[in-house]
């Protein structure tokens, strides 16, 4: 069960390609935004921006903090220091313009669909037309009049999103959207979200599904312990692919390829060359093999997932940041502030 937050207002025009390279302006931004419960820092000098026509993810393990920096964005938590600003204004200010979706009763069971965005949208001021756009935004008009205790999770998410969705907003917020659902579902609420933000809305998104993220989101916040530990496109985090090759002899392979790329990306694993190495290098690795009469039976580039670097961000030996002194999270790549 969901708390929908409607808003009021006009969304803005989609947004052209330009607003979404790396200089396009910033829908949040957080600076050094901190929470405290007790002694217990939940929220650690979080800083980030999110900009405009991105869906960005907000990931990390359980107990996080995510939840409850989405609840600092939205007014619902007070910051013990820092600030957030949301849409050029403070957050909790801009609530016209933000819908949300975090956790919490809301929908009936007993309504249909239709009749739940009804009383929803009576209760932010939005008018009964907009009820048949959302409903065909999520893909539910069909389903529209059947029970909402009927639905399939992933159908109960969809309207969730459409309750979000009643006042037009510019910045959606949704916390762990994918969470509980099967493979399709989690298709159905990407394929949304990516509509979403092919409109000109900005997507805030947070979970700590990795896998299901990353063909989602355009770029993450990766928080550990309250944390910022890194900020990044999905494509530039993964940084450098794996390329994968069965060669026979693999001795020569291996003396080749280190020749090459230099030994520290050169490895062995279950009898196969892996290979440190962007696309662009697969040709040439080929091409040193095969002058170095190694036969090559197989070659493919393989991306790295973001679990694993997720796991080799959070791997011991590797603290978070504000236990380093000095130390600020890495902003990967060319989208790095
Ligand atoms: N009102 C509160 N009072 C005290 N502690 C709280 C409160 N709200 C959250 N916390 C604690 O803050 C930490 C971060 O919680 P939060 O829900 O933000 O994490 P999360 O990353 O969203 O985790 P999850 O994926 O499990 O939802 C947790 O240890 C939680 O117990």
């Amino acid at each position: 069960m969901q708390t929908a937050t409607g808003t009021v207002g006009q969304r803005p025009a989609p947004a052209p390609p330009s607003l979404r390279t790396p200089d396009a302006e910033p829908v949040v931004t957080t600076d050094r935004l901190t929470k405290r419960y007790g002694q217990r820092t939940v929220v650690d000098a979080l800083s980030l921006q999110v900009r405009r026509g991105e869906v960005f993810g907000f990931l990390g393990p359980n107990g996080a903090g995510k939840t409850t920096t989405l609840r600092m964005l939205l007014g619902l938590v007070r910051p013990t220091s820092g600030s957030a600003t949301v849409l050029g204004r403070p957050a909790g200010t801009s609530v016209a313009q933000v819908g949300a979706l975090v956790e919490g009763p809301g929908l009936y069971p007993y309504l249909s669909g239709r009749d739940n965005l009804r009383v929803l949208a009576r209760y932010a001021g939005v008018g009964p037309g907009r009820i048949a756009a959302v409903l065909d935004t999520v893909d539910l008009t069909d389903r529209a009049g059947d029970r909402f205790s009927t639905y399939s999770l992933g159908m109960k998410q969809r309207l969730g999103i459409a309750a979000a969705l009643l006042k037009d907003p510019a910045l959606v917020v949704l916390d762990e959207p994918t969470n509980g659902l099967d493979p399709a579902g989690i298709s159905e609420v990407r394929t949304l979200l990516r509509r979403l933000a092919a409109e000109g809305r900005t997507v805030v998104l947070s979970s700590h599904l990795l896998g299901e993220v990353e063909q989602i989101c355009d770029r993450v916040a990766v928080v550990a312990s309250g944390r910022l530990l890194v900020e990044s496109s999905v494509e530039e985090l993964r940084g450098l692919g794996r390329l994968v090759v069965d060669a026979d002899p693999l001795e020569t392979a291996v003396a080749v390829a280190g020749r090459l790329l230099g030994a520290d990306r050169v490895s062995v694993v279950d009898g196969a060359l892996h290979l440190q190495a962007a696309p662009g290098e697969t040709a040439a690795v080929n091409r040193a093999l095969v002058t170095a009469g190694v036969g090559v039976t197989g070659l493919r580039q393989e991306a790295r997932t973001l679990e694993e670097v997720f796991l080799q961000l959070t791997e011991p030996g590797d603290p978070p940041p504000a236990e380093t002194p000095g130390r600020r999270p890495r902003r990967v790549g060319r989208s790095a502030r």
